[in-house]
């Protein structure tokens, strides 16, 4: 059987990763395995640091990249995470990052109970389209889209064009 592919899903926390993993999972026509990789890192242990104050870990990237090898070598997956930089480029075959209005992720951010500067450094971070700007550093440009995630017209038009764009490569896998 053809393997699925492997997703990496990017975007500032709160523009809609988790949201968009669990219906694409579901409508996929190939299994897919939605690993949300900040949850992964906790549970694993696979982190260096936490910092209390920021609410945020830093990961030991090496150990992490070890323990996801296996997983990507056995394809569909989705790489659920607020960073791609991280992730050899040979991974992906396709990179879709997430964006959302600042007013909105603000809300969602505060609905979360973050610190109110970890909403203030992510929104600033929307803004300047820092997630973006590395995925279209880390990746060829043909593999990296763009997608608004501010309502839920968008989550369905955007899990139905991932899902079309997967049923072309697996044809193309298996025409190869
Ligand atoms: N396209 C969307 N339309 C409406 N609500 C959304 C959309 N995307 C995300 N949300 C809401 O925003 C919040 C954060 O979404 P989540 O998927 O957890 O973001 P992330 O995984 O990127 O941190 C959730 O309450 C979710 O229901």
């Amino acid at each position: 059987m053809t393997k699925g592919p492997v997703i990496v899903l990017t975007g500032t926390p709160g523009t809609g990763k988790s949201t968009h993993a669990a219906l694409l999972a579901n409508e996929s026509p190939v299994p897919l395995k939605h690993i949300n990789v900040s949850e992964w890192v906790k549970e694993r242990g696979l982190f260096e640091t936490y910092d209390e104050e920021w609410q945020s870990y830093t990961v030991d990237e090496d150990r992490l990249l070890d323990d996801l090898e296996p997983l990507v070598a056995e394809g569909g997956l989705i790489l659920d995470w607020h960073t791609c930089e991280v992730f050899p480029e040979r991974w992906a075959d396709l990179v879709v990052v997430l964006r959302c209005n600042h007013t909105k992720l603000w809300e969602r951010l505060e609905k979360r109970g973050y610190p109110l500067k970890k909403i203030q450094e992510n929104n600033e971070a929307e803004i300047m389209q820092v997630v973006l700007e590395e995925a279209r550093l880390s990746y060829p440009s043909e593999i990296v889209v763009e997608f608004d995630s501010e309502g839920m017209e968008q989550l369905e038009s955007n899990v139905t064009k991932i899902v079309e764009w997967i049923t072309i490569w697996l044809k193309n896998q298996e025409n190869r």
